[in-house]
């Protein structure tokens, strides 16, 4: 942090009785001023003689051109190389804070403006690989620790950490992006129109290296703190309170410092500008200010750099250099790294859905075969099946067995045949031989077969005539018979024998014989004569014959 001095030039010009001289103090002298123990604020201070040390005494005589050209070219040179900046203004009431930041109201040629147009005049120079580019947003902050946003008027807003760039900022807060300086004054204007209480303006600034892929952001954050209160009222307190505070690292309680406080001490390249007026009426306000800057500068120089809170400008682009090399280094190796790893994964993944189709393929595999043997379980029929087929398997097997023994037996016995040479045969001679005997065993049984069906059928036809005279003999001694003895009793024929046979005629016999079918196949067979044990011959004459007994019987009658 830097702690620079602007007097006021008010009371210049009066009466040299009334302000304090050049006899008072050694004004500006390396940079401090040192009063007297007599006169002026030297009266008051009660050590007498005292000397107050600023990095930049600014006189009253120092116009707004020369103040600006000493404070914008180090910012615009910290913000292009990444390193936030912060301008504080912090004084007496109506001592120039606003002017020294915006200037006079419609002219606007404090050091603000012409910053940002050193800004915009040096983007102009970058080239076509830099892109640069701003964005604002601007609050108010209130004594009653209320927080408005400048560019959406009427909303309040609450505070949130700034995990990404530290301390505190509002949350919601409205940020505009500006292309053009004529954009970014307007906004300049809009502000100036609308502040109230304490003034804080954020600019960030992204910086676009389009060939190394780097982007570097820094922001410049402007406060222009009021002071409307009574020179022993608590705003020099509170200031302090803060800055000791931030300095002992303890809980921020005001909304204001937490707001700030960053902007003083966390890696912000800060610009303190006190402003004091030299008239008798202020000079114990401007007492208070010399002592505020005395104990800034014990606290600020020691505490905050021992605490490398603060790094330097120099030392922040050594770092943001080498880290944007090492991010381009590094980055074809993790391409790379990533690229193996994912083609590792795709054939993990690859190897597993096969693993996986497998398994899912043995799961239905198995599952059938459960379901296959639950069946056979619940199914007894099924199990009986199972065995019968089981029992077909093995003797199946046997026959195999059987066969292959058989053929080795072949071998041997072609071997032996052979006069006990080695003579291998041939599967395929084998085999067609076997054929051949089965072709011909085949053949044998089937003309045997045939045999079998001719002598069934002769048999067939044995058996049916065979039943046919065993019926004729049931009929002649169930009915016939009883009637022929009767005849018989009545004529007194002696041979029952030799009459039985002579009256078998249709005529003869009782009519429910008649139609029997007894007699239509009596010619039919030579074998029909095996009953009477008689040939053909014979019978033919014994019917002749009988048909002319029948009529001596009838005769006889
Ligand atoms: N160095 C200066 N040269 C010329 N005029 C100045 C200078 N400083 C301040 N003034 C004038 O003094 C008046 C008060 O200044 P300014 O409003 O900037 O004070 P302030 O400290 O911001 O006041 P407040 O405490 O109310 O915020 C303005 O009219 C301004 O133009």
């Amino acid at each position: 942090m830097e702690v620079y001095l602007r007097l006021n030039p008010d009371g210049i010009e009066v009466d040299a009785d009334q302000t304090i001289t050049e006899a008072d103090a050694d004004l500006y002298k390396d940079n401090s001023i040192t009063f007297h123990s007599n006169t002026g604020i030297g009266a008051l201070h009660s050590q007498g003689k005292e000397t107050f040390k600023f990095d930049k005494i600014f006189a009253p005589t120092t116009s707004q051109n020369e103040i600006s050209s000493y404070l914008v070219p180090s910012i615009v040179r910290d913000l292009y190389s990444g390193i936030n900046s912060s301008i504080i203004t912090f004084g007496s009431k109506h001592t120039g804070k606003t002017y020294t930041l915006y200037g006079q109201q419609g002219l606007y040629t404090g050091v603000v403006p012409r910053l940002f147009t050193k800004l915009f005049q040096h983007k102009d120079t970058c080239d076509k690989n830099h892109a640069v580019s701003f964005k604002i947003a601007a609050l108010n902050v209130l004594n009653n620790d209320t927080i408005n946003d400048i560019f959406n008027i009427g909303h309040t807003l609450s505070l949130q950490k700034d995990n990404v760039h530290g301390g505190y900022w509002a949350k919601n807060a409205n940020w505009l992006y500006c292309h053009t300086l004529q954009e970014l004054m307007s906004l300049l204007i809009q502000i100036s129109n609308v502040t109230q209480g304490h003034t804080i303006l954020k600019l960030e600034m992204i910086q676009t290296y389009i060939s190394s892929n780097t982007i570097i952001k820094s922001t410049l954050t402007i406060v222009d703190l009021e002071n409307n209160e009574p020179a022993d009222n608590k705003l020099y307190d509170k200031f302090i309170t803060m800055i000791r505070d931030v300095t002992k690292r303890t809980d921020l309680k005001s909304t204001l410092n937490k707001l700030i406080w960053d902007s003083i001490f966390d890696n912000y390249n800060t610009r303190l500008i006190l402003t004091c007026s030299l008239l008798p009426v202020c000079q114990g306000d401007t007492l208070k200010i010399l002592e505020l800057s005395k104990y800034l500068s014990k606290i600020v120089k020691y505490d905050i750099i021992r605490n490398r809170s603060w790094i330097s400008p120099a030392d922040k682009y050594e770092v943001l250099s080498q880290q944007t090399q090492l991010k381009s280094d590094n980055y074809q190796k993790q391409i790379d790294l990533l690229n193996d790893t994912i083609s590792l994964l795709e054939s993990k993944a690859h190897d597993f859905k096969k693993k996986q189709i497998e398994t899912e393929s043995l799961i239905t595999d198995n599952l059938s075969l459960e379901a296959q043997w639950q069946n056979l379980i619940n199914n007894e029929t099924n199990n009986e099946t199972l065995e019968i087929m089981l029992d077909k398997n093995s003797t199946l097997n046997n026959q195999q067995f059987q066969l292959s023994d058989q053929i080795e037996a072949n071998k041997f016995v072609h071997r032996e045949r052979n006069n006990g040479q080695r003579v291998e045969s041939d599967f395929d001679v084998m085999n067609s031989k076997l054929l051949e005997f089965i072709n011909k065993q085949e053949t044998k049984v089937q003309d045997i077969l045939n045999e079998n069906m001719a002598c069934k059928e002769h048999l067939d036809q044995l058996q049916k005539e065979y039943s046919i005279n065993k019926e004729k003999i049931r009929l002649v001694e169930n009915e016939i018979a009883p009637f022929v003895r009767k005849e018989l009793s009545q004529h007194s024929i002696s041979s029952y024998g030799t009459v039985a046979s002579s009256v078998i005629t249709e005529e003869s016999l009782p009519s429910s014989s008649r139609n029997s079918g007894l007699f239509q196949s009596s010619t039919a067979s030579p074998s029909s004569s095996s009953v009477t044990q008689r040939s053909p011959n014979r019978i033919r004459s014994r019917e002749h014959s009988l048909s002319g007994f029948n009529l001596q019987i009838l005769k006889s009658k």
